[in-house]
């Protein structure tokens, strides 16, 4: 029996038939078939398997702690390069709103390394007036892609305690970020998360393509045998929730904790105030755990969320989700509509 213990171990082709019929006596049929098993027991298909991705900066650690540090040594080695203080307007120009001491929407939010050098340079020569060759002078001698290792990385919730939970109920969990892999595993060493994620997607992997490209999302599920339809995005800016859109991920959760307000996280399917909320939201649509406060869902997560997989419909079902299509049988379940 060993070698039916799960559909795990069958081929992976057959375990993708397999999971879509979700028959337990044509399971039965097939594995009996590939199988020289004497053990006659009944084979119980697994559920298909889930799977959530989280954004790294904004989502699962706090945007500001880490990178208004990163931006000001960034900011303030140029400005002595060049014998000129460019704080201020570079900071406008990445999308660092320096009255409020805070990272807004834009480049230096959502943009991978590469980018946001090709950025300042270009603001360098818009903003600064210096010409192509100037600014990249200044670039070379000032840029840094790491984190300095004092940098300080904060997360936004109890982050072991959360993937912890995902896995108990089965649910993959994995990581997919704008950012280097070096700053990646110095966040996940920092945070505790070491062994306790299944993949990462990073913005300098060979096989990766800059948000909203669905690329890493799509490789993800793939080397984790997660149909896209069984997958959900928890990210705090738009190129997120686009990236699980253009993936057609069944789920495209906008967090409050980093750079996207309401207005800019609208197009996902819910709004959330953070990485712990989201989970919550996952775990009632994939493991049809009740979550304890109450939902926002957007008016297009409803209208999505009715066409979505059975799983998925199933469960807003249950969370009395207040749409004609969707009206459930619980009652218990405060979900509001955004
Ligand atoms: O590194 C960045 O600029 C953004 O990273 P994120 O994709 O984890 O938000």
């Amino acid at each position: 029996m060993v070698l039916f213990r799960g559909i795990k171990y069958l081929p992976s082709l057959a375990r993708a038939m397999l999971g879509r019929l979700q028959c337990a006596q044509v399971c039965t049929a097939v594995a009996n078939k590939m199988s020289r098993a004497e053990d006659p027991k009944p084979i119980v298909c697994e559920k298909e398997a889930a799977l959530v991705v989280f954004d790294k900066d904004g989502t699962l650690i706090s945007l500001d702690d880490t990178w208004i540090i990163f931006w000001e040594e960034t900011v303030n080695r140029l400005s002595v390069e060049l014998g000129l203080d460019v704080r201020g307007a570079m900071s406008r120009f990445v999308g660092f709103d320096t009255t409020t001491h805070r990272i807004c929407q834009g480049p230096l939010a959502e943009q991978t390394m590469v980018q946001l050098r090709s950025t300042v340079v270009q603001g360098l020569q818009s903003e600064i007036g210096l010409t192509p060759e100037q600014a990249e002078r200044a670039m070379r001698a000032t840029w840094q892609d790491h984190l300095s290792n004092k940098t300080p990385i904060i997360a936004q919730g109890n982050l072991p305690q959360i993937f912890c939970r995902l896995k108990a109920h089965g649910i993959k969990v994995a990581i997919f970020t704008a950012d280097t892999r070096h700053n990646t595993e110095m966040a996940v060493m920092s945070l505790g998360l070491c062994g306790l994620f299944d993949a990462m997607s990073c913005c300098d992997d060979a096989d990766s393509e800059d948000k909203p490209s669905p690329r890493g999302l799509l490789n993800l599920c793939r080397r984790l045998a997660v149909p896209p339809h069984q997958a959900a995005m928890v990210g705090d800016s738009q190129v997120d929730l686009s990236a699980a859109r253009n993936a057609g991920l069944a789920l495209a959760i906008g967090v409050l904790s980093g750079a996207g307000d309401r207005e800019e996280l609208k197009s996902g399917d819910a709004i959330v105030k953070d990485v712990s909320a989201a989970t919550e939201l996952v775990m009632a649509a994939f493991a049809g755990v009740e979550p304890i406060n109450s939902l926002q869902l957007t008016v297009a997560g409803i209208q999505r969320l009715a066409c979505s997989p059975v799983a998925v419909k199933d469960q807003m079902h249950s969370m009395s989700i207040p749409c004609a299509e969707l009206s459930g049988n619980s009652n218990s379940i405060k979900t509001q509509v955004i």
